[in-house]
């Protein structure tokens, strides 16, 4: 997509690389700049005498608990995953799942020292998911990756990712999303969004009813913009037109404008039905998967962190629907971040915004409930009972709002019900969740137009300052300049009526939701979103940084024998193909579909001479070009149906497929893809050793075929970005700012 393609989408900031790695060195004498300091992880020391002596002091664990809780911390961590996509292909997928890949670990022998004496191996289905979908295994990620035995497991866990049937994703980090209860018709808006793996579960959500285009969508926001290209790997995967990512501090977000669905022609102040808040944090819960944080463990990572949780969450109070859901959370066990953040925000907001208990949405889940006693600490681990206790030199450090409320006063907050997930619970990371419910306007939103007391303080200071000539050059605000989003004007638009007629759209397909990434000059990829994220879009662009929205659907292909210069793309498939109509439609056979799938070459695709006698005939007069490939299972509970990007050439037919999809349709359909399933430890002695990791071999085949195709970006990339998706990376006051 123009300039957000690919290639730079994963770029690194070469500038703020060597800031980091200037500042990692003078941390760090010793190391190299730029040294991949997770090579070290396996020879950090896993202690810290503060962190101990701080948690030990707050009771964030009961003393009977502390040993098995600090033991579980410095083990690593096993992996989880979710099963993602279509229900029909999820329970498929399931299946394929427990009757392959989970018995070839019960089957493995671990040697000893990777497991201990009769531990117990068998995958845990995480009974509070939803469907059953979620899994942890007893094995840690790279357990997996090492394992020869394991060897198909991992190659299922990267390819399906790739195709988006799979996400990795820690256990507890699953767990915010899924007690916001997001519905199809929720506006959501994710604060801090990026990596994302959180926000692929909230388009998942949206998207629980299959049949029909969300009429709710997700705002996946994060401040930092190179992180914001992570989103974008995130809402790509998985195909929605239902996602816009911007790019913004979330504590003074601007309030947006979407239009009035009670007074047409108007607009309104854009309010969210749902809302994460999923806060940059001290990431000293995260310990099992980066173990680094034991060496740099301080009281004042948390102290400096306070205050932004706090802003962000109060901004996210603001932007709330009366009747709507928050959800607050950290992978910090701190306190002060955690239910001093929640105090000091139902402080402020009164009887307008109340705790809610979710027990009942996570059976089987062993968690502490929140505590309603702490004692901050300064830097030097002298703890306060009282503000009035801390000495002047720490008081900007140590804030009178991040003491515990009064005992009398406990009963107001009802802090008992957020949710403390210690590492022993269930053998995963530690995590704090609060769940907030608004019940009415805040104070301050009562009292005038402008809602929000933060703005309000900067307008203010914006009208006490000279005034400026207005800019006559767009702004650029931070960070690589956005094309624009120009939206089809409709059916006049000039490339539509030949992508209409060839693709006999129905009458009911709106043409304004189809958009482009430039205004002048060749289209090339035509985009798809639902009308309101069009409507969100097209009314704030200038108020917000737009990073990326839209489902690719449209791609340039200017082919002689095509009547229309564009062909459909697997991405957008499954959101336009309810529009077009039955010519460019094919009803395929099984054997057929594993035909073409198998034969996934573009320079040698299969002859028509080569399928059913049912199927030659479906193709004999069916135009050249882009069509649709449709596949019905009856015999599967719920049916299994597919729908694929086809070609029909000359004298043959085609799946217009990347790889990681080729193989999770030919795994769905129980059909041969060993070219695909290469043991890479076999491979590894005709590979030099540095090279044996990223030549995982089913990824090079998918490097080569997607290269063919062109339609897809390059697969180790993804695997890369899928990695830093699936961590919760731990933040520090300076990425805030
Ligand atoms: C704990 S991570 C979020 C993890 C994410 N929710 C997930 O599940 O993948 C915190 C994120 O907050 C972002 N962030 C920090 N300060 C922010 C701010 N003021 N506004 C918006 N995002 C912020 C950071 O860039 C970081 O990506």
């Amino acid at each position: 997509m123009g300039r957000r393609g690919g290639s730079r989408k994963h770029q690194v900031n070469k500038f703020a690389q060597r800031k980091r790695d200037r500042k990692e060195q003078e941390k760090n004498p010793q190391e190299k700049p730029g040294a991949d300091t997770r090579k070290h992880y396996e020879d950090i020391v896993r202690e810290n005498a503060a962190f101990e002596e701080y948690y030990k002091f707050q009771k964030v664990c009961p003393e009977a608990e502390w040993d098995t809780f600090m033991k579980s911390l410095k083990d690593n961590l096993p992996t989880a995953f979710r099963i993602t996509g279509s229900k029909c292909e999820a329970s498929a997928l399931m299946k394929i799942v427990q009757s392959q890949y989970f018995s070839e670990i019960l089957n493995i022998k671990l040697s000893e020292g990777e497991k201990e004496e009769g531990e117990e191996i068998k995958p845990i289905n995480l009974s509070w998911y939803p469907g059953g979908f979620a899994w942890q295994l007893r094995l840690s990620r790279t357990d997996i990756r090492r394992n020869e035995a394991l060897y198909r497991l991992h190659n299922f866990l990267v390819a399906e990712t790739a195709a988006g049937g799979v996400s990795r994703q820690e256990t507890v980090s699953m767990i915010p999303p899924v007690v916001l209860n997001v519905q199809p018709h929720h506006k959501v808006l994710d604060m801090c969004a990026a990596p994302g793996s959180k926000t692929a579960q909230l388009i998942e959500f949206v998207h629980a009813d299959e049949d029909k285009m969300p009429t709710g969508f997700v705002m996946a926001n994060d401040v930092d913009n190179n992180r914001c290209y992570m989103l974008v790997h995130q809402a790509k995967r998985l195909n929605s037109p239902s996602i816009l990512i911007t790019n913004h501090d979330s504590a003074v977000m601007p309030t947006l404008e979407i239009t009035d669905e009670q007074n047409p022609g108007r607009t309104k102040p854009l309010k969210f039905d749902r809302i994460l808040c999923d806060v940059p944090c001290s990431g000293d819960a995260t310990l099992r998967k980066n173990p680094d944080i034991w060496l740099k463990w301080s009281t004042g990572n948390g102290n400096n962190l306070h205050g932004i949780q706090y802003r962000v969450l109060k901004r996210g109070c603001e932007l709330l629907d009366i009747g709507g859901r928050l959800v607050y959370s950290t992978c910090s066990f701190n306190p002060v971040e955690n239910e001093a953040v929640v105090h000091r925000v139902l402080q402020e907001t009164g009887d307008a915004v109340k705790l809610v208990d979710v027990e009942y949405m996570l059976p089987g889940l062993k968690f502490h409930k929140g505590m309603t006693y702490w004692r901050p600490a300064s830097k030097d681990m002298v703890f306060y009972e009282k503000y009035e206790d801390v000495p002047e030199k720490w008081q900007t450090v140590v804030r009178p709002q991040m003491f515990p409320p009064k005992p009398e006063d406990l009963p107001k907050y009802n802090l008992e019900k957020c949710i403390r997930i210690l590492p022993h619970h269930q053998d995963t990371g530690g995590f704090f969740v609060a769940v907030f419910e608004k019940t009415a306007l805040l104070k301050w939103e009562k009292e005038g137009n402008h809602t929000e007391s933060t703005l309000k303080k900067e307008e203010s200071e914006k009208n006490s300052a000279p005034v400026k000539e207005p800019p006559k050059k767009r702004r650029r605000m931070g960070g690589y300049r956005e094309d624009p989003f120009v939206f089809f004007s409709g059916d006049s638009e000039d490339v539509y009526p030949s992508i209409r007629d060839f693709y006999d759209l129905q009458q009911s397909f709106d043409p304004t939701c189809l958009l482009t990434r430039c205004h002048i000059g060749k289209k090339k990829n035509i985009y798809l979103v639902s009308p309101v994220v069009k409507d969100i879009v097209s009314r704030n662009e200038n108020n917000i940084k737009i990073i990326n929205t839209g489902v690719k659907t449209f791609v340039r292909c200017d082919n002689k024998n095509m009547v229309c210069p564009f062909r459909l793309s697997q991405e957008g498939l499954q959101s336009i193909t309810q529009f077009i109509g039955p010519k460019r439609r094919i009803r395929i056979l099984r054997e057929d579909l594993i035909l073409v799938l198998q034969n996934d070459n573009p320079s040698k695709p299969p002859n028509v001479t080569q399928f059913s006698e049912h199927t030659q005939q479906l193709v004999k007069d069916f135009a050249t070009g882009s069509c649709v490939l449709e596949y019905k299972e009856e015999a599967q509970d719920p049916n299994l149906e597919l729908t694929l990007v086809g070609w029909r050439g000359v004298h043959s037919l085609r799946a217009y497929t990347a790889t990681p999809d080729t193989v999770h349709y030919l795994r769905l359909l129980g059909a041969d893809y060993s070219k695909y399933d290469v043991n890479k430890f076999k491979k590894a002695s005709e590979v030099p050793e540095s090279d044996a990791e990223v030549n995982d071999v089913t990824m090079k085949a998918t490097d080569d075929v997607t290269k063919q195709n062109g339609d897809n970006v390059n697969p180790v990339v993804e695997i890369e970005a899928e990695n830093m998706a699936t961590q919760d990376v731990p933040m520090t006051e300076k990425t805030t700012t």
